[in-house]
């Protein structure tokens, strides 16, 4: 299945390739992708230097699967427990794997759901998608809320913008989910947390000091979340340098604050993420 261990930190890993050159890596631990690396040679996704690579913590960077629960939206931890747990390789070629988690419902006592989390990665020369199947394998129906927590690097932040968000309602995290609606693109110049509800599938990062965009187009998410915590709170996370929100930042397709998907027994929902690089 094209495990391998990786060199720092001895985690099983798959690492995807095309004939031209693009590279991923994705961790078992968590379903987690770490890198993005298109044939023409960007590194779209970032990852902490200051990443502990110690289950069941969860990796900092790349693409946490928050699963079954986002951020504080329910009885559970932060972001549910998917993050934090070993994923099984069902299937694998040079340029996509497919992993499973199958949930027993005895993981945590405030989520007694049996189900089945498939994660399916796709490498392209340009592109990356990522597909996220929860199939209710319980006899009660079972709530969820979820998100692809994507983080991408950018030349630095102030030079960044966010399109396709403009006239688009949010909650404000920081300001206690006060509803606010967007204004024109996204800036960042302050901590930016914030869930935009029912969002157009397709965001734009422009990124003007690269010279380069990434295009993401979601499906089966209603929400985006927008984040990047600036200058306290990078300090206050252990696992993420004081200085690296100048350089990163994350949109993340999201079930959140449109309201839990509720899946009955032997009903499945799917969502996806393409990411694709292009040059301004
Ligand atoms: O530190 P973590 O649990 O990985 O969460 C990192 C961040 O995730 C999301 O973007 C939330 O909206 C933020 O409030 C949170 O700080």
């Amino acid at each position: 299945m094209g495990i391998v261990k990786d060199d720092a930190h001895g985690l099983d890993k798959v690492v995807l390739k095309t004939p031209q050159g693009a590279s991923s890596e994705v961790f078992l631990h968590g379903a987690h992708v770490t890198s993005f690396k298109t044939a023409s040679g960007k590194d779209v996704m970032f990852l902490s230097k200051e990443s502990v690579f110690k289950p069941p913590k969860a990796i900092r960077g790349g693409v946490p699967v928050c699963f079954p629960q986002f951020g504080q939206l329910g009885p559970l931890g932060q972001h549910g427990f998917a993050r934090n747990t070993a994923f099984e390789v069902v299937e694998s070629s040079d340029s996509s794997v497919t992993l499973l988690l199958k949930a027993s419902g005895r993981e945590d006592e405030r989520y007694p759901h049996p189900f089945e989390l498939r994660v399916s990665v796709k490498l392209e020369d340009e592109a990356l998608t990522q597909e996220m199947t929860a199939t209710n394998t319980g006899d009660k129906p079972m709530d969820f809320t979820c998100a692809l927590h994507t983080y991408f690097s950018v030349s630095s932040i102030e030079k960044v913008h966010v399109e396709g968000l403009d006239g688009v309602g949010y909650t404000d995290s920081l300001q206690g989910g006060k509803p606010l609606t967007q204004d024109g693109p996204v800036v960042f110049r302050q901590e930016v947390d914030r869930i935009y509800l029912a969002t157009p599938d397709t965001i734009k990062i422009v990124d003007e000091g690269a010279g380069s965009c990434v295009e993401i187009t979601k499906t089966g998410f209603p929400d985006a979340v927008v984040w990047n915590p600036w200058i306290d709170k990078s300090k206050a996370m252990g696992d993420f340098g004081d200085d690296e929100y100048q350089v990163m930042l994350c949109i993340e397709p999201a079930v959140a604050g449109s309201g839990a998907v509720t899946l009955a027994p032997g009903k499945r929902w799917t969502g996806t993420q393409s990411l694709a690089l292009s040059n301004l």
